[in-house]
């Protein structure tokens, strides 16, 4: 047993489901996740992996099962700032530039002591955009923009679906980078990906989800 996997996990899943009239999304789900660790959602299209995700943030309710919380019954309350999800909406506001959504997320959530919204922009390849609208950003660059909230913000958990969707091979490169400072740092995230390549950070967790 590693030093890591004897400690209290950061989240665990006791028997978690999710149900749409009355039917379960996917088979009950068991899995621990400890500070320092990656743990990769898996299965086909329509499996459940971003409802997993979004149950996991709180965006909808767990039908059966426990979620815990650093060992105790996860209160939203309590961790809101410690979980940071990064859905396919990206959570930005079109007519704002990455500089003001990113300043509006920090007035939210708070910021990592020493990082500014430039610096994180200029980390993700943003420099010259700061004050674009989002609206006028490619894809690939407003999942930049988005991304640059896991530099500012200072939260324990990433929940990241398809981080790498929108990417070119310099971008999934920064993803891959991100993660494994964030897990070195005792970070943890849970990410859904049809394929990771290049993640030098430990072999990650692997979570399969079954309809
Ligand atoms: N808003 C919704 N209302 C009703 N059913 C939904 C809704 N969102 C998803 N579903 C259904 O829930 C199931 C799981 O969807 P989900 O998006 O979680 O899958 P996924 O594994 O993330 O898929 P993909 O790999 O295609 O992104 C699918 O059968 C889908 O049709």
């Amino acid at each position: 047993m590693t030093a890591a996997s004897a400690a209290t996990p950061l989240l665990e899943a006791h028997r978690l489901s999710f149900h749409r009239q009355d039917e379960p999304v996917f088979a009950p789900l068991d899995f621990r996740l400890h500070a320092g660790e990656l743990a990769l959602v898996e299965g086909d299209n329509g499996s459940g992996k971003t409802t997993l995700l979004r149950l996991l943030a709180g965006l909808l309710h767990v039908s059966e099962g426990e979620l815990r919380w650093r060992g105790a019954p996860l209160q939203r309350d309590a961790c809101a700032n410690e979980i940071l999800f990064l859905g396919h909406q990206l959570g930005q506001k079109h007519e704002l530039s990455p500089r003001e959504n990113l300043a509006f997320a920090a007035g939210l959530h708070g910021c990592r002591a020493g990082v500014t919204p430039d610096a994180a922009l200029g980390e993700v390849g943003l420099r010259g955009y700061e004050d674009e609208p989002v609206r006028r950003l490619s894809a690939g660059q407003k999942k930049r923009a988005a991304l640059a909230r896991l530099l500012l913000q200072p939260a324990a958990l990433w929940l990241l679906d398809e981080p790498y969707a929108n990417l070119d091979r310099q971008g999934i490169a920064l993803v891959n980078r991100l993660l494994e400072r964030h897990v070195a740092e005792g970070g943890a995230a849970l990410a859904s990906s049809h394929g990771v390549a290049g993640f030098h950070g430990g072999e990650p967790q692997r979570i399969r989800m079954h309809g």
